[in-house]
């Protein structure tokens, strides 16, 4: 299977150097804006010797599209992938709190008769949730925990210092749509708990700056006709970027391996 990765830094990087010898995927294209292009040759030239790096999905000859890039990426390469046929895994769910990004993508999907998965990243559970929601759920609780320097960069810098941070600080807390459309790079889960169950506006999210752990947190609570449950997740971050979890690139990797596995679970 030829394969596009859009998007080389923590997840793109980590991911080529997991399936470097997965023998039935190809990495055919790395696709970065022109300011990358030159840092993620360097990688390719690594661990996907084979890839040409462009600034768009090739036209012709790949099979699959593989996004960890961040929110643009889903307008700018996503939709006119599958608008052509070919099917693409996303890592960054939160771009879908965009009005009307959902209903693109189902459009375009449909036009090329073909699927987007949004990959589970860094959460577990999505099984059960979107499962539960079959019969109905009453509440959905997101409390997503990093340290504070996963923070910086965001809207959680205003009126504080990270930096100087003593105890665990709520720094937001509303619905998984305002949170996803606030840190894009650190809420994607909290529109993947949303869009597996209650839904972008009935989702209820609190994100926390916690100076006392080292690793990202992330819990859910749910409740509805299935029962309840109630799931912890402590997520190593990745050295080359902390607002991201490993889970994520294995997450990523899953979702490709399980496009060529005979048996896929
Ligand atoms: N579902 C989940 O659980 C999670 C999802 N994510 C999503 O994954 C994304 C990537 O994470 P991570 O690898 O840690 O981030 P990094 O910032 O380390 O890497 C992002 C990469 O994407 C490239 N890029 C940025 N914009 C575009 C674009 N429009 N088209 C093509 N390439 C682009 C960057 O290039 P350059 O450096 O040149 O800008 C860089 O190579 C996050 O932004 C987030 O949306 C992250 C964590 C968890
Ligand atoms: O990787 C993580 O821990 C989660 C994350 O950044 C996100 O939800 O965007």
């Amino acid at each position: 299977m030829q394969i596009a990765l859009i998007g080389c830094g923590a997840i793109g990087t980590a991911l080529l150097e997991l399936v470097k010898d997965d023998v039935g995927l190809q990495i055919a294209a790395v696709v970065v804006p022109a300011e990358g292009a030159e840092a993620a040759r360097a990688v390719a030239q690594r661990l996907a010797p084979g890839a040409q790096v462009v600034q768009a999905v090739p036209a012709d000859g790949i099979d699959l599209v593989v996004e960890a890039a961040g929110h643009a990426a889903i307008e700018q390469h996503v939709l006119p992938a599958l608008r052509r046929g070919v099917p693409c895994i996303v890592a960054s769910v939160g771009a879908l709190s965009a009005a009307g990004l959902p209903e693109q993508l189902e459009a375009a999907a449909r036009e090329g008769r073909t699927q987007v998965q949004l990959i589970a990243g860094a959460i577990g559970g999505i099984d059960a949730l979107a499962a539960a929601r079959i019969g109905g759920l009453s509440t959905v609780r997101y409390t997503g925990r990093k340290p504070p320097h996963a923070w910086k960069g965001t809207p959680a810098e205003q009126g504080r210092d990270l930096d100087a941070l003593a105890n665990e600080t709520v720094i937001f807390e509303g619905t998984a749509r305002e949170a996803a459309a606030q840190f894009p790079k650190n809420a994607n889960v909290a529109a993947t708990v949303s869009l597996a169950g209650l839904g972008l506006d009935r989702t209820t999210v609190r994100l926390i700056a916690d100076p006392a752990v080292r690793e990202n947190l992330h819990q859910v609570e749910a409740a509805g006709a299935f029962g309840s449950f109630e799931l912890t997740m402590r997520n190593q971050p990745l050295a080359a970027n902390p607002k991201t979890s490993a889970l994520t690139v294995f997450s990523a990797v899953r979702a490709l391996r399980g496009k060529v596995a005979p048996l896929v679970i």
